[in-house]
């Protein structure tokens, strides 16, 4: 999408864009530095990861806090994405990122593995800073604009641009899991986070189970009818608009991160790694944000145990530990971190031998290419988080095996089990069912390995994320491609058709003014769609038709056109 130049428009937000996203993190954190000297790292986490090469496929806006408070910046451009920031100060870095963000919603919404905190003040400052990400959208999106936003941070922003900009296509995904009814409804504002997310046309998730929740909860909030991922909303105007609540599971760029591990830098640094592991028979790795939801003390505890009691032995296996810094202000990511490296301590104190660790414990962030060099590194891939929306790192792990071997031993709380279902599933509560299965892995015969490993490259390489954008974004606009981006040439045929004196207008309905979804029946058109519908069949020498594989009452039932002329 072309940016285009807006005369009118504040002179800081002076262009516009047909497709934005919103975000709390933007793909760069500022690191220090003024002006031209302004230094900027990568983000942490999986949504950047996501999100990045939507967005440099799609020249569009991102729109986001820059990682640090009480600092303003400019819109720029960073490494080909137009970047917007929008200010945060100390006070809503603490009540709303800290508190409200991660300290209310994260815990609740991961099944409440930690207890949430429930503060006033934090909702206050949480709808304070919504608001201000959809003033900002509102400000840089052009006129019909698909606006795009993502993750728990921002539930409150759909409706909020819907009220402020009713001609926009708005598009909200959930990168987190959505909790069962009896737990979100413990949440003091229940109603208004729902309320909020139903400013959406589209409202995605990971998992089929997210979406059952969420649309669980509408019903119990609200009374609204749910027909399978179709929800009916009232709109302001009293009319009922169509709300499309499903899951998309999010994925990797999986071809990039295959080329990565193709390289020869990265094999040779994956040789160095085992070299300086001591050259072990198994490594094992785990790469995770320091998050409780992650399960790393879940996976070192069978550890420990398996090489307490010699089923394993440090000459044979050694575990490698990346665990980033995450929202390290935050009371209970400190309590973890100093379990974690007691743990640690006492694991290498217990079992190490000279030259053999037995855990190597990184407190660091790595670049994408160290991250492959790892993964290749690995024989055996540790994710055992106790909820996890996602987690792109098995995706990418499955990615960079194009020698078809390793072993991913994968959690059934993640998002990516829906999908990977060869993996060595575990349940991460089950210590002894987790040390059966690390031993299996790490003595699984290579024929297996193979097996396994082919069967889920296929899954990753087919649902990559080109793929979870693209359907996405075809689902928000029906038609497949981005609107607002009407060529001069289509405009003109268009305009010349509208001229002629007897007009038949024959339509397609699902996929075109109905997004496609799971089950045929709950199809229904988009309201831009009905209404432009109605307009057209308002006009005396212009007969709209419906062409369809449905039968007759299918489609009738479906699309309830506005007249029998139709
Ligand atoms: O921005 P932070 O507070 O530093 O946290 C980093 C990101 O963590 C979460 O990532 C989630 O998104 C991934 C991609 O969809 C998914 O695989 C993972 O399971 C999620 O936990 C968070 O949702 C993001 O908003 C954060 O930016
Ligand atoms: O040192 C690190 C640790 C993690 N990551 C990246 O951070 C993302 C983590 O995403 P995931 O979905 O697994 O979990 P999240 O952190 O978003 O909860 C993945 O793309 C990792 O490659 C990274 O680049 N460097």
């Amino acid at each position: 999408m072309k940016p285009e130049t807006d005369s009118e428009a504040d002179p800081i937000f002076d262009t516009t864009y047909d497709m934005v996203v919103v975000s709390n993190r933007l793909p760069v954190d500022y690191v220090g530095g003024d002006g031209a000297d302004t230094r900027w790292k990568v983000s942490p986490g999986g949504l950047v990861t996501a999100l990045e090469p939507v967005m440099r496929a799609n020249e569009g806006a991102w729109v986001g806090w820059a990682g640090v408070a009480d600092r303003e910046f400019d819109p720029f451009e960073h490494d080909g994405i137009s970047i917007v920031p929008v200010p945060l100060s100390e006070d809503e870095l603490e009540e709303y990122y800290e508190g409200f963000s991660n300290d209310t919603l994260w815990p609740l919404y991961h099944d409440v593995i930690a207890p949430p905190s429930f503060h006033r003040e934090w909702w206050d400052a949480y709808v304070r800073v919504n608001r201000r990400f959809a003033e900002t959208a509102a400000r840089v999106a052009a006129p019909g604009a698909v606006v795009w936003v993502q993750d728990y941070q921002l539930q409150l922003v759909p409706r909020m641009l819907r009220e402020s900009r009713p001609d926009l296509v708005i598009g909200f995904f959930n990168h987190i899991p959505f909790p069962a009814y009896g737990i979100y409804s413990q949440l003091p504002w229940r109603r208004q986070v729902i309320d909020g997310l139903l400013g959406a046309d589209v409202i995605g998730f990971q998992r089929a189970a997210d979406a059952g929740n969420f649309s669980r909860a509408v019903r119990r909030l609200f009374g609204y009818k749910t027909r399978g991922t179709v929800l009916e909303v009232p709109g302001a105007d009293g009319e009922m608009r169509h709300v499309v609540a499903r899951h998309f599971p999010i994925s990797i760029d999986a071809a990039a991160f295959e080329e990565l591990a193709r390289t020869p830098e990265v094999q040779q640094r994956a040789r160095e790694i085992r070299r300086s592991l001591g050259d072990p028979e198994v490594v094992m790795l785990g790469v995770d944000r320091l998050d409780y939801t992650k399960g790393i003390r879940h996976r070192m505890k069978a550890f420990g145990e398996l090489l307490r009691d010699e089923r394993l032995s440090v000459q044979q296996a050694t575990l490698v530990q990346v665990a980033s810094p995450s929202r390290e202000r935050v009371e209970t990511y400190r309590q973890l971190r100093d379990e974690i490296e007691l743990m640690v301590g006492r694991l290498n104190g217990d079992h190490a031998a000279l030259g053999h660790p037995a855990i190597t414990y990184l407190h660091h962030g790595y670049p994408r290419q160290e991250m492959a060099a790892l993964y290749l590194a690995a024989d055996v891939m540790l994710v055992t988080a106790l909820r996890d929306g996602m987690n792109l790192v098995a995706k990418e792990y499955v990615a960079s095996r194009y020698d078809d071997d390793g072993v991913l031993l994968l959690s059934e709380f993640t998002g990516a089990s829906d999908e990977l279902r060869q993996a060595v599933l575990v349940n991460p509560h089950d210590i002894e069912g987790l040390k059966d299965a690390m031993v299996e892995a790490v003595n699984m015969p290579p024929r297996e390995r193979a097996r396994r490993m082919r069967a889920l490259r296929r899954r990753v390489i087919e649902n990559d994320v080109a793929n979870w954008s693209a359907t996405f974004l075809e689902t928000l606009t029906g038609v497949g491609k981005i609107p607002g981006g009407v060529s001069d040439a289509l405009r003109g045929a268009v305009s010349r058709l509208a001229q002629t004196p007897r007009l038949l207008v024959a339509l397609d309905f699902d996929g075109t003014l109905a997004p496609l979804v799971d089950r045929p029946e709950d199809a229904r058109a988009t309201d831009r769609a009905r209404a432009a519908i109605e307009r057209m069949s308002e006009h005396e020498d212009t007969r709209v038709a419906l062409v369809s594989g449905r039968a007759l009452d299918s489609l009738k039932e479906v699309a309830s056109p506005p007249s029998p002329r139709c």
